[in-house]
């Protein structure tokens, strides 16, 4: 019974993943619902084989009174802005003028317009999501987490690492959500944004668990898996840790091309099933970004281009 409890675990771990991490499903719906099936009876009959893992545990337990507080080990910081293209030159100038003309090169990254979470895991198993909060003291919100499917329960390595995204409400989702509260003579949520945040302060994970909230992981907090070089090299590993990355982030050999990628979305932003409200530029070389290091409230190596409101 344990190896079936073992095997079922690891397969639908898998099947979750690639239903909403790789939006590529191997399996229909309704093998995952059988076997999560015979999951839920095995672990009734032996509780003692359920672990955190277990994607029976995506929705669990009573509503919280209280969210507990919890420190930042490395502060969630913020982004400086950008406007116009002149704010991007200058920005590149900075950077160049701070790393003594070492080779520059930038990844850019869609900025999601959610809420900035972290995720720590132990040993490969997720243990604590937290809200970012003022940047160092959040709230931990890992019960409402857990019932985001995109967020492995599990990663591929055992690695203990914290990693920085953004939760976020499909667009659809949104609207969709609205109908319900409007059809209940409730309130509407103003935005997506707005819709993400009140359903990750949700006391009771079961509500959470039905806002289909989803998330792209960025960037890691604590690093503890030796030197890569680049942050795009980071981003690679971080999807082969079992993390949803986002497909439009793209290197740039120079501002010119950040430019021609800022001036596409602009044009091609209606088309993403998700909202965003910027652009996130980072330099992508690790020994640069640790040159030029951090004003007291953000990284002097990244900026991040707001498109008009
Ligand atoms: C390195 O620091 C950051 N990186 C980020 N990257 C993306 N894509 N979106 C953000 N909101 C973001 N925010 C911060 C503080």
């Amino acid at each position: 019974a344990k190896q079936r409890v073992e095997a079922l675990k690891k397969e639908l771990n898998q099947y979750n993943y690639e239903y909403h991490v790789l939006d590529s499903p191997s399996v229909p719906d309704y093998e995952y619902d059988v076997k999560m099936k015979e999951l839920k009876d095995l672990e009734e009959e032996y509780p003692e084989f359920v672990t955190p893992d277990s994607p029976s545990q995506r929705v669990g337990g009573e509503p919280l009174d209280a969210f507990q507080k919890v420190q930042h080990n490395i502060p969630m910081l913020s982004l400086g802005n950008a406007f116009n293209e002149q704010d991007l030159r200058d920005f590149d100038r900075r950077v160049r003028e701070g790393a003594d003309a070492k080779e520059i090169s930038y990844v850019c990254e869609l900025k999601i317009d959610g809420l900035a979470i972290s995720l720590r895991y132990i040993d490969g198993i997720f243990e604590r999501g937290a809200t970012r909060g003022d940047g160092r003291t959040g709230e931990d919100i890992t019960r409402n987490l857990k019932t985001v499917r995109s967020i492995p329960l599990k990663i591929s390595e055992e690695q203990t690492i914290e990693v920085r995204g953004e939760a976020f409400m499909p667009v659809k989702s949104f609207r969709a959500l609205n109908e319900a509260k409007e059809a209940e003579g409730k309130d509407v949520f103003a935005n997506p944004r707005n819709a993400a945040a009140g359903s990750l302060r949700q006391l009771d994970p079961k509500i959470a668990a039905q806002r289909n909230l989803d998330i792209f992981v960025y960037s890691v907090g604590e690093w503890e898996a030796g030197a890569i070089a680049s942050h795009s090299e980071r981003l690679a590993y971080l999807k082969q840790l079992g993390f949803k990355v986002n497909p439009e982030t793209k290197t740039c050999e120079n501002i010119d091309e950040v430019i021609e990628y800022i001036q596409y979305w602009t044009e091609h932003r209606p088309e993403l099933s998700y909202e965003i409200d910027g652009i996130v530029i980072k330099v992508d070389q690790i020994a640069v970004q640790e040159k030029l290091g951090f004003t007291a409230k953000s990284p002097r190596w990244a900026i991040a281009y707001k498109f008009p409101a």
